[in-house]
């Protein structure tokens, strides 16, 4: 489930008596991070307004209506956005300037890993290593995906796990860098972002068989860019993993049953690796924890990582993250160039200039 969330909140905004969060998770059935995430910003605090941004109005009601059976007063509303495509973005961008005049919290959750594979050598030969660790936190080597061309022009992995959000971020501005007050966003990472999956010459990943690795790798060390560009105009950005979570996205990389197999295990690697959350409820936490912050004692560099013991106990660890100034500038900026492209021409993309457009851009 989910999508993003923004949301805004009485406890950083006193002016305003009224919590109002507008969120924007999509919601997949009534499991994913983002409902979950939802369920413990109401326990919260039920006073919050929430905007669930969803790309399925059927989903998106169906997690609106668990939500409120157990939170009878909250305030919940729905918002159609396919994050991956450009002109749904800027469509419900408007929509939300037009039904809100602030946003506290924007969280960026939507994410896909299409048609996943499983590297079952690497898997093996990495059991038995003393890397073992490290490859049930990160899965390194072990997974690759096919991405698509959308209707955009754009690969689908990159424009709907970073692309559309940036594109969000934009076009909300208005709302999200006003003077007096902090706004902040959220991006859900993952410990799979490797700076050897990310090229720069091909930030789409157009030639590689990581997409999903790159585009959080990319989502990275964009949020470093937004804070050094953001930050003096109250806009503050993190990003989190949220472990090993069985969620669709988990669910989608291997058969079903084999998962039901394989349970077992998974619980027992727990004992092991904090980082095997498991439940979307864990999972959430660094993102729950994030919104009890005071932004300013925040680490830019830090990605905050949702971790359980093996007793159960949720935490959030900050660890730093393997990136540097000067590329997330060079992606800022490339970003940005790209957004003037589909700002102007977003019908062409889809027709026929979008290969030699890109390739001067990307
Ligand atoms: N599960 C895990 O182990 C990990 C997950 N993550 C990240 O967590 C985030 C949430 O994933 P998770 O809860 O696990 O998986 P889910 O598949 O349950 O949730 C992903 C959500 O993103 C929505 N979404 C996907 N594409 C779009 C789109 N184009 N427009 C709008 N919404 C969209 C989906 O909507 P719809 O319901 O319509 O499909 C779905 O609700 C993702 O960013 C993922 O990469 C990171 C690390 C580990
Ligand atoms: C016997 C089988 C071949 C066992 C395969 C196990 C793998 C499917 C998992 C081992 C580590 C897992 C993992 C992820 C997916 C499933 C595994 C590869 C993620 C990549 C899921 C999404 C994320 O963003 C990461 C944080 C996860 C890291 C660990």
């Amino acid at each position: 489930m989910s999508d993003f969330l923004c949301e805004i909140n009485a406890q950083f905004l006193r002016e305003v008596c009224l919590h109002a969060c507008v969120s924007l998770p999509s919601v997949t059935s009534y499991s994913g991070i983002g409902l979950a995430l939802c369920e413990r910003l109401l326990a919260e605090d039920c006073q919050l307004r929430l905007c669930l941004a969803c790309r399925n109005m059927q989903r998106a009601e169906a997690a609106r209506s668990a939500l409120l059976a157990s939170h009878t007063d909250a305030r919940v509303d729905l918002l159609h956005l396919d994050v991956g495509s450009v002109e749904s973005v800027l469509t419900a961008a408007q929509e939300v300037k037009a039904r809100y005049n602030r946003i506290d919290f924007l969280y960026l959750n939507a994410g896909i890993m299409p048609n996943p594979q499983v590297n079952v050598k690497a898997f093996f030969k990495g059991l038995f290593s003393s890397n073992v660790i490290n490859m049930f936190a990160t899965a390194e080597g072990l997974l690759t995906q096919q991405d698509l061309v959308n209707s955009d022009g754009l690969q689908e992995v990159f424009a709907t796990n970073l692309f559309g959000h940036f594109l969000l971020i934009r076009e909300l501005e208005p709302l999200l860098c006003e003077a007096g007050r902090t706004s902040r966003v959220v991006w859900t990472s993952s410990s799979n972002a490797s700076r050897s999956a990310f090229s720069m010459e091909d930030m789409q990943h157009k030639n590689g068989t990581e997409p999903y690795s790159s585009s959080k790798y990319a989502s990275d060390m964009l949020s470093l860019a937004l804070n050094r560009h953001k930050n003096s105009q109250g806009l503050f950005s993190s990003v989190i993993c949220p472990g090993l979570v069985m969620t669709n996205l988990t669910y989608g990389i291997l058969p079903s049953f084999f998962w039901t197999l394989i349970m077992p295990f998974m619980w027992l690697i727990r004992i092991f690796t904090n980082t095997f959350t498991l439940t979307p409820y864990n999972g959430a936490e660094a993102l729950h924890w994030l919104f009890l912050q005071d932004p300013e004692s925040l680490d830019p560099r830090a990605k905050y990582h949702s971790l359980t013991s093996g007793l159960g106990r949720n935490y959030t660890q900050p660890r730093q993250m393997d990136i540097d100034e000067e590329m997330s500038e060079v992606l800022y900026t490339k970003l940005v160039e790209l957004e003037k492209v589909v700002r102007r021409k977003p019908k062409q993309l889809l027709s026929s200039g979008c290969e030699s457009q890109h390739s001067t851009i990307v």
